[in-house]
Parts: C-alpha cells; structure tokens; sequence
C-alpha cells in the first residue's frame, strides 16, 4: 500500500502502529490477577520520566497494523483485552472497539487521558500525569483512578485528580517502580490514613511476566 493510503487509514484509526500484542495477567489495577490480551499501541508524547515503555514514544518505529488483524489475534486468546501504549487515545479507537465489540469481548484502556477519549469501553483506566493533563470529562468517565507515586507531591497531585472523578470510581495509588522501596512506605501509611484510596502494584514485574 501506498505510504500516503496507509497514513490515511492510521489517521482514521482503521490501521494503528502496533507495539506489541502479550497474552499474560492484568497485573494492575482493579482488574489485577486476570488473564487478558494486551495491546500495545506505539506513539505517546507525555514524556514521564519514569515511564516503563519508552520504547512506544515513537509511532513511526510501530509497523501500522490494520484493526481488523489486531482483534482477530485477539480475540483467539482472551474475552477481555486491555488497550494500552503508548497512549492509546493518540489515535481514534472506534474502529478497533467497534470490532473488539462485534466479537463480543470486554474492553479495557490504560490512558493517560491526555487526548480526547474516542472508542466505547466497558473499563477504563485513568492514569493523570503532571506533563499533560487529561482533557475533556474524561474524569467522569474513569471507572479507575490510579496515580503513579514517584514523590511525596503525587500525593497531593492524587487529590487533585479524586476531586473530579465520579463517585463510583476505585481511586489507587502505584508507587513507581524504581522508587519503590522508598515510596511504598509512604503509600502505606498514606492509605491507613485515607482509607478511600487502595493500593496498586505491578504485581507482573513481581511475577516476571509481562
Ligand atoms: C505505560 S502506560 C501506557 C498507558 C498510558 N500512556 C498511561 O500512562 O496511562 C501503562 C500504565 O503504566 C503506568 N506506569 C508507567 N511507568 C511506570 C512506572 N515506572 N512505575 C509504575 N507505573 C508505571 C502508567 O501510569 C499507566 O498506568
Ligand atoms: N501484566 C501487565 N499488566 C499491566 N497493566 C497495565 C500495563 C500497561 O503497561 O499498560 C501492564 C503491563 O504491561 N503488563
Ligand atoms: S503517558 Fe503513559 S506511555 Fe506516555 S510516557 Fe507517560 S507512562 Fe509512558
Ligand atoms: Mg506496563
């Protein structure tokens, strides 16, 4: 195909540059402990620091993939799927939702919430970051709050965000990875003392999964 047809497509959200595509247990999160398919779909201009997957930024290093190859991969391993990046709302996610929902799987996004959210989910998971921050409502669409603690002022950054979620929404803290023995303990106490928040690990690095 053409460059110029593909870009096309990859602007429609019909082709999308995928990263990577893992089948292992959703090791975050509300939804920790459960298998599901992951896609990984390259692209993000956030910049955190710390971030775990630097190698997403770049789109163009991310073959573009048409959605319909994606999710018939997909849906051969998990009935839930968890969309993530890269940030994921970097491209429009309605045609790879719309398809992921023709074969009736459950729909979940990892997102930063940094651009407008397109793509209808049954969970989504907001994750804010200082840099960027999320746009539109879509703190009242978060079924999941989860605020990554790299210092003492994320926890104050983590009120910020719980004040606009709606009431329903599962509020945790995630201590960031390389900090961790040094953050923990901060979240730990934090918790006991407002006890509206839980806490989050990547349980997957702790199992050595991906
Ligand atoms: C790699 S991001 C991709 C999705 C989206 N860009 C986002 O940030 O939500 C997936 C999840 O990993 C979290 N994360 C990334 N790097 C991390 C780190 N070093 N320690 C803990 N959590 C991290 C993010 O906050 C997000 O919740
Ligand atoms: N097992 C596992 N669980 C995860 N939950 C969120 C992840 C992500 O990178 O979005 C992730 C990941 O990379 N692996
Ligand atoms: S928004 Fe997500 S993918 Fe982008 S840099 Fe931050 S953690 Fe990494
Ligand atoms: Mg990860």
């Amino acid at each position: 195909m053409e460059a110029k047809a593909v870009m096309e497509l990859v602007n429609e959200g019909k082709m999308l540059p995928l990263m990577e595509e893992f089948y292992t247990i959703q090791g975050e999160g509300y939804h920790k402990g459960t298998a599901a398919y992951f896609i990984r779909i390259g692209g993000c201009d956030v910049g955190c620091h710390w971030c775990d997957v630097k190698e997403s930024w770049n789109a163009e290093i991310h073959p573009p993939s048409a959605v319909e190859t994606i999710v018939e991969n997909a849906a051969k391993y998990s009935d839930t799927i968890v969309v993530t990046g890269g940030e994921p709302l970097t491209w429009d996610m309605n045609p790879l939702t719309t398809l992921l929902r023709e074969k009736q799987l459950k729909i979940h996004i990892e997102t930063s919430g940094a651009y407008p959210l397109s793509g209808t989910w049954d969970w989504i998971c907001l994750s804010p970051k200082k840099n960027k921050a999320p746009v539109g409502d879509i703190h009242l669409r978060a079924d999941e709050l989860k605020v990554i603690v790299y210092n003492r002022d994320d926890l104050r950054f983590a009120e910020e965000h719980a004040a606009k979620v709606s009431e329903n929404c599962v509020l945790y803290l995630q201590p960031e990875w390389s900090v961790r023995e040094k953050v923990t303990p901060l979240i730990v106490d934090y918790v006991m003392a407002h006890p509206k928040w839980k806490v989050s690990l990547q349980t997957h690095k702790y199992l050595n999964i991906p």
